[in-house]
C-alpha cells in the first residue's frame, strides 16, 4: 500500500509549513512540488509563469506530482491548483491520503498580501482573486479525504498535530511505520 501523506489546499493555507513540520515529525521524505518544479527548471515559479505560461507550469506540476508520489511513502506538499485537476487527484487518491488544509479567506490573505511569489494574485485586486479562486476552488478541495480547518490563531505545531491525530482517526496504517 502506498502511504503518501498529500496536503491540498489554497495558497496560504499552510501546506509547505505543514508539509516540512510533518516530514520532521512523521520522518519521512518531503516534497514540495513548487520547489520541486522550480529545482528541475532552474526558474522561479513567477519566472515559469511569465516566461512559459500557466498550461506549461500546469504540465511539470502533473509530472513532478506522479514522480514524488512513486515514492510511496512520502509528506507531500502540492500548489494550490494541483488538485483542480482530475488525473493530479486520481494520482493522490491511488497512492495515499489527501489532506485539505481549510483556512478562511482573512487568514489566507494575512499570509499571502505582501508576497510576491504567486502569479495568480498579480492581478488589480488581488484579494478579490483569491476571494473568487477560493469560492471556485471549495467543492474539489472538499473531495479530499480529510478536512482539517486552520485559522489565523493556529500555530504550525498545532496544525500539524490536528492533521496527525485525524489521519490516526481515519486511517491509522498511513501511519505506521514500514
Ligand atoms: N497554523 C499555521 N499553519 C500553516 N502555516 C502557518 C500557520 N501559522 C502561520 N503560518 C505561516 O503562514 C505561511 C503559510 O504559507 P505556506 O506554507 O507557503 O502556504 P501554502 O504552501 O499553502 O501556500 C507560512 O509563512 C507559515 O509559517
Ligand atoms: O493556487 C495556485 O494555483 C498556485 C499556488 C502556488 O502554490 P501554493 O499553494 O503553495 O502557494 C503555486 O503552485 C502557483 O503559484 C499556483
Ligand atoms: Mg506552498
Amino acid at each position: 500500500m502506498r502511504r503518501n501523506i498529500v496536503l491540498i489546499g489554497m495558497m496560504g493555507a499552510g501546506k509547505t509549513a505543514i508539509g516540512a513540520e510533518l516530514s520532521r515529525r512523521l520522518s519521512r521524505p518531503f516534497w514540495d512540488t513548487d520547489a520541486e518544479i522550480e529545482r528541475a527548471a532552474a526558474m522561479t515559479i513567477p519566472e515559469i509563469f511569465s516566461r512559459d505560461g500557466e498550461a506549461f507550469f500546469r504540465a511539470r506540476e502533473s509530472e513532478v506530482l506522479s514522480r514524488v508520489l512513486a515514492g510511496g511513502d512520502s509528506i507531500v506538499s502540492t500548489g494550490g491548483g494541483a488538485w483542480m485537476r482530475q488525473a493530479n487527484r486520481d494520482r493522490v487518491t491511488q497512492n495515499g491520503l489527501s489532506v485539505w488544509l481549510d483556512c478562511d479567506l482573512d487568514t489566507l490573505w494575512h499570509r499571502v498580501r505582501s508576497r510576491p511569489t504567486r502569479p495568480l494574485l498579480q492581478t488589480a485586486e488581488p484579494r478579490q482573486t483569491l476571494e473568487r479562486l477560493l469560492a471556485e476552488r471549495r467543492p474539489v478541495y472538499a473531495l479530499a479525504d480529510i478536512r482539517i480547518q486552520t485559522n489565523m490563531g493556529d500555530t504550525v505545531e498545532e496544525t500539524a498535530d490536528q492533521v496527525i491525530a485525524a489521519i490516526e482517526a481515519r486511517n491509522p496504517a498511513i501511519l505506521e511505520a514500514k
